[in-house]
C-alpha cells in the first residue's frame, strides 16, 4: 500500500465481516495463543480488542490527518457486508494512533510509525465482556463470504488459550538517558524564565530512556503485568508496520464517544504515593491545596471546555479529585459533553490538551520542539479506534514505549509553570517512568541510575 496516498481504492470494494464465538479467554491468552498481533487495546468498561493483518490500513499526514483519516476509513467501512444480527461488540473497528507533531518525520526510532496509521484488523479478537468473539474482515475485490468464513474456522481451530502466568521480568542491563539531570535542569530553568516573561503560560517538557534488556521483550507478558498493576488505565500495542512496538498503560482518556454522550477530563498535577497511609494523605492534601498545582491542573480544565465548545454542547465539568495510581497520584477533573461529531473531530479539536503540550498551544509546541532533544513520535499523542458510526474512545499515549527484541525507550513528561522547581520535576518524571520499568526490572540492583526512586 502506498503510505501517502491512504488506502488502494478499488471499483466495487466490499467489506465483508462475519463474526463467531470461541471460548473464553483473557486478553493475555490470546496474546499467548495466536502469535504477534498489529494492535491491542483494552480500557476501563470496554472490551480488550486484538488485531491480526490488516484488511484495511489507513494513514495520513499533515495537520489535516485527522480528516483525512476518517474520509479513508469511512471509504473502506461504507460498503459493510455484515448479518445484522451479529454481535455488536465484535463489530469492525479501525485500531491505531497519530504522532504528536504534525511534522512528524517516523525516522530513527520511529522507523515505520507515519504520522497516523489505523489499521482494520483482519482477524479481530473481543474478550473480557464474559464471552470471547472472533471477526475476520477483509476488503477490496476479492473479499468474499467462503474466505472469510474459513478464516475464521481456521482460527477457531486453533483456539486453544494459553492461560499461562507470566514469567518473570527480562532484566535489565544497561539504561542510558536522552537528557541529563544537568540538561534537564538547564531546560527547565530556561523554561520557568520564558514563562515569567509572559512568553507562555505552561509547558510540557518530556524525556526518554533507553533501556536495554536481558532477555527478550514478551508482549504477553508486559499487557499482563501492567492489567495487574494498572486495572484504570488504558492498555495498547501498536505495530503499524513489521518494525518496533509502542505500548503503554496511560491513565489519561483523551476522549470518549458514545452516540451522542462524550466523556474526557483533566488529568495534569502529580505528586508521589507516601510510603504510609499518613504520608499518603499528606501528599494528596498537598497536591489538593497548593497553588501550584491547583493552576497546572486548572488551566487544562478550563483549556479542554474551550477545545470542546466548537464540536460539543452540554459541557459539564465535575469535582476535581485526587486519582491514585501505583506510584504517583493526579489532580483529576471529569468533563462531559454532548456531540453529534465523529470521535475524531473531537480528538483533532482537544489534541494536545495542555496536560501534555502547553498554552497558548502554539508557543507550548514551539518551546517543546526547541527544547527536547529527543523525538516524541507517538508519545503523549491520540491512541485508540473508532468504528463506523463515529464512536470511538481514544487515550493520551502516557506511560508509554517504543521496544524491540531487547531494545525499550520509555518517555515520560512533567508540566512546567511559572515556579516549577526543577528537581523537583525530575523527581516526577522519574516517578512516571515506573509503569514501563517495573515490567523489565527484576529488582536486583537494575535502575535508572541516580537512586532517584
Ligand atoms: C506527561 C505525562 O503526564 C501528564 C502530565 C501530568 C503532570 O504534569 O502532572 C500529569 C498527567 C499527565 O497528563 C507523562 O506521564 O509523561
Amino acid at each position: 500500500m502506498d503510505s501517502r496516498e491512504g488506502v488502494a481504492r478499488a471499483d466495487a470494494a466490499e467489506l465483508v465481516s462475519r463474526t463467531l464465538r470461541l471460548p473464553d479467554a483473557s486478553l493475555t491468552g490470546v496474546l499467548r495463543t495466536l502469535g504477534r498481533p498489529n494492535v491491542v487495546w483494552t480500557a476501563p468498561e470496554e472490551p480488550g480488542i486484538v488485531g491480526y493483518g490488516a484488511a484495511a490500513q489507513v494513514t495520513a499526514d499533515g495537520p489535516e490527518r485527522f480528516a483525512a483519516v476518517r474520509q479513508r476509513a469511512d471509504d473502506v467501512l461504507a460498503s459493510l457486508d455484515r448479518p445484522a444480527a451479529a454481535p455488536a461488540v465484535a463489530r469492525p473497528r479501525f485500531l491505531g494512533g497519530f504522532a504528536f507533531h504534525d511534522g512528524h518525520t517516523g525516522t530513527g526510532p520511529w522507523d515505520g510509525f507515519p504520522t497516523s496509521s489505523f489499521v482494520l484488523p483482519h482477524v479481530q479478537v473481543v474478550t473480557g465482556t464474559g464471552k470471547t468473539w472472533v471477526t475476520v474482515n477483509a476488503h477490496g475485490p476479492d473479499a468474499s463470504e467462503a474466505a472469510v468464513e474459513r478464516t475464521l474456522r481456521d482460527v477457531r481451530e486453533r483456539f486453544a488459550p494459553d492461560e499461562r502466568a507470566a514469567a518473570s521480568p527480562p532484566g535489565v542491563v544497561a539504561t542510558a538517558r536522552t537528557t541529563s539531570r544537568a540538561e534537564w535542569r538547564e531546560q527547565v530553568t530556561a523554561t520557568t524564565e520564558r514563562i515569567t516573561a509572559g512568553e507562555l503560560e505552561k509547558v510540557v517538557l518530556a524525556q526518554a530512556l533507553d533501556v536495554t534488556l536481558v532477555e527478550a521483550f514478551s508482549l504477553p507478558d508486559a499487557m499482563e503485568r501492567l492489567g495487574d498493576t494498572y486495572p484504570s488505565c488504558f492498555r495498547f500495542a501498536l505495530r503499524p508496520t513489521d518494525g518496533a512496538t509502542f505500548f503503554g498503560a496511560s491513565p489519561e482518556r483523551l476522549v470518549t464517544r458514545a452516540d451522542r454522550d462524550v466523556r474526557t477530563g483533566a488529568l495534569a498535577a502529580t505528586v508521589g504515593r507516601g510510603e504510609t497511609p499518613d504520608e499518603d494523605q499528606q501528599l494528596a492534601a498537598d497536591l489538593r491545596s497548593s497553588s501550584k498545582y491547583r493552576h497546572e491542573h486548572d488551566v487544562v480544565t478550563e483549556r479542554i471546555r474551550d477545545q470542546l465548545a466548537g464540536v460539543a454542547t452540554a459541557i459539564e465539568t465535575g469535582e476535581r479529585r485526587v486519582r491514585k495510581l501505583e506510584t504517583v497520584q493526579h489532580l483529576f477533573t471529569p468533563i462531559t459533553a454532548s456531540s453529534d461529531a465523529h470521535v475524531l473531530d473531537l480528538v483533532e479539536a482537544l489534541h494536545p490538551t495542555p496536560a501534555v503540550g502547553g498554552l497558548p498551544p502554539d508557543a507550548a509546541l514551539r518551546v517543546i520542539r526547541e527544547t527536547e532533544t529527543f523525538d516524541r513520535g507517538w508519545y503523549a499523542a491520540p491512541v485508540g479506534w473508532f468504528d463506523r458510526s463515529g464512536d470511538g474512545t481514544f487515550a493520551v499515549a502516557l506511560r508509554s514505549a517504543l521496544a524491540d527484541e531487547t531494545h525499550v525507550r520509555p518517555f515520560a513528561g512533567a508540566g512546567i509553570v511559572a515556579d516549577s522547581d526543577p528537581d523537583t520535576e525530575w523527581a516526577e518524571v522519574q516517578l512516571k517512568y515506573r509503569p514501563i520499568l517495573d515490567v523489565f526490572e527484576t529488582g536486583e540492583g537494575a535502575t535508572t541510575g541516580e537512586g532517584e526512586r
